[in-house]
């Protein structure tokens, strides 16, 4: 893989869980493009298939889970989907970094986190131990930490908050040029967050890394994104340049989303809650716009076509309100 930032082409992504009822899709018919060298933010509530597309840029889809369909194109390394045994363990890590939702608890409560260090190294072929050492002193400096005592300690010597730092060092530390966050700072309080979203940016830039944050909290994606893509019930609802979807949204999801944030300065009774609750895998609609049920701009062809992912310039929304809206003005 070249070391300047990957482009990243999902295409017609599907993934499936198998449960009681059969196979049902998590992530239906997903494109999106990560541009090289950009932030790209996927925000959605709890169950709409964040965690679940993000995995699927590593091929590490477990069972019952399966990618049904599609393909993930990452420069360099060819479609992942197709990758198997060496190729794909050697590209996680050294070609993408990642730091999942589960980080805080995934280190190995035997070992210190040095010694996790050194045979992530070892594993992926680095020779320069000492330096990979260093590099990861530094990174946990950086964000705040003690990096000789960190590296000292075990899983349980360190706070929750203190375990997601030590996830994005290990996602960086290997030097990758596409790093996937999945929701990176949700253990960390609002200062602490604030300096570890800016240290993501400060190492994206420095490095000229091509970076995937995934995460529920609208705040976290106007902090760090440069393109923002918003998942409702398993589909890319609307997606854009994230100024763009934050100060004009087009889906009635997305514009739902931004009015129940509640503003710091102004009146908290302004932001306003989504009436309803998000579908889960058994309850999404087989048929018809998956958001129908919560939607104010709900109309016939709702209920039985899924609308398509449509291009409106920068914008990719599928709506059937929206699109109206656009072949009118056009
Ligand atoms: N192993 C599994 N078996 C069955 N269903 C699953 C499995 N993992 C996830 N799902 C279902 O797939 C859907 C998407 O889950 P996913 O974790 O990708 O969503 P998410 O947006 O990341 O949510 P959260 O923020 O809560 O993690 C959910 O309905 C979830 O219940």
């Amino acid at each position: 893989m070249s070391k300047v930032a990957p482009g990243v082409r999902i295409d017609g992504l599907t993934v499936v869980y198998k449960t009681p009822a059969g196979e049902l899709p998590a992530v239906r018919n997903i494109s999106l493009a990560l541009e090289p060298g950009s932030i790209t933010g996927i925000v959605g509530e709890s169950g709409s298939g964040k965690s679940t597309l993000a995995l699927s840029l590593l091929n590490a889809v477990q069972p019952p889970g399966r990618i049904a369909a599609g393909s993930v194109e990452i420069d360099g390394l060819g479609d992942v989907v197709g990758l198997q045994g060496e190729a794909l363990r050697k590209a996680r890590g050294k070609h993408i970094g990642y730091v999942f939702q589960a980080a805080q608890n995934s280190l190995n409560p035997l070992k210190t986190v040095g010694k996790q260090l050194l045979d992530l190294g070892r594993s992926h072929g680095v020779e320069d131990l000492r330096g990979l050492v260093r590099e990861a002193k530094e990174l946990l400096g950086r964000m705040g930490l003690d990096g000789a005592r960190v590296l000292d300690s075990h899983q349980h010597e360190l706070s929750g908050g203190m375990r997601q730092r030590v996830g994005i060092m290990l996602a960086l530390v290997l030097n990758a040029h596409l790093v996937v966050l999945d929701e990176p700072t949700t253990a960390l309080d609002m200062i602490t967050q604030a300096n570890i979203l800016k240290i993501v940016r400060e190492v994206h830039a420095e490095r000229g890394l091509t970076t995937l944050v995934i995460t529920h909290d609208i705040g976290v994606v106007a902090e760090v994104a440069d393109r923002l893509a918003v998942m409702y019930g398993g589909r890319l609802v609307e997606q854009g340049p994230t100024r763009e979807v934050l100060g004009a949204p087009k889906h009635p999801y997305t514009r739902g989303l931004i009015k129940a944030i509640p503003r710091l300065v102004g009146d908290i009774d302004e932001a306003r809650a989504l009436p309803g609750r998000p579908p889960t895998l058994a309850t999404v609609p087989k048929e018809g716009c998956v958001f129908r049920e919560r939607c104010p701009l709900r109309m016939d062809v709702c209920d039985t076509v899924d609308p398509d992912a449509v291009a409106d310039g920068s914008r990719v929304v599928a709506c059937h309100a929206v699109t109206v809206n656009v072949k009118e003005h056009a």
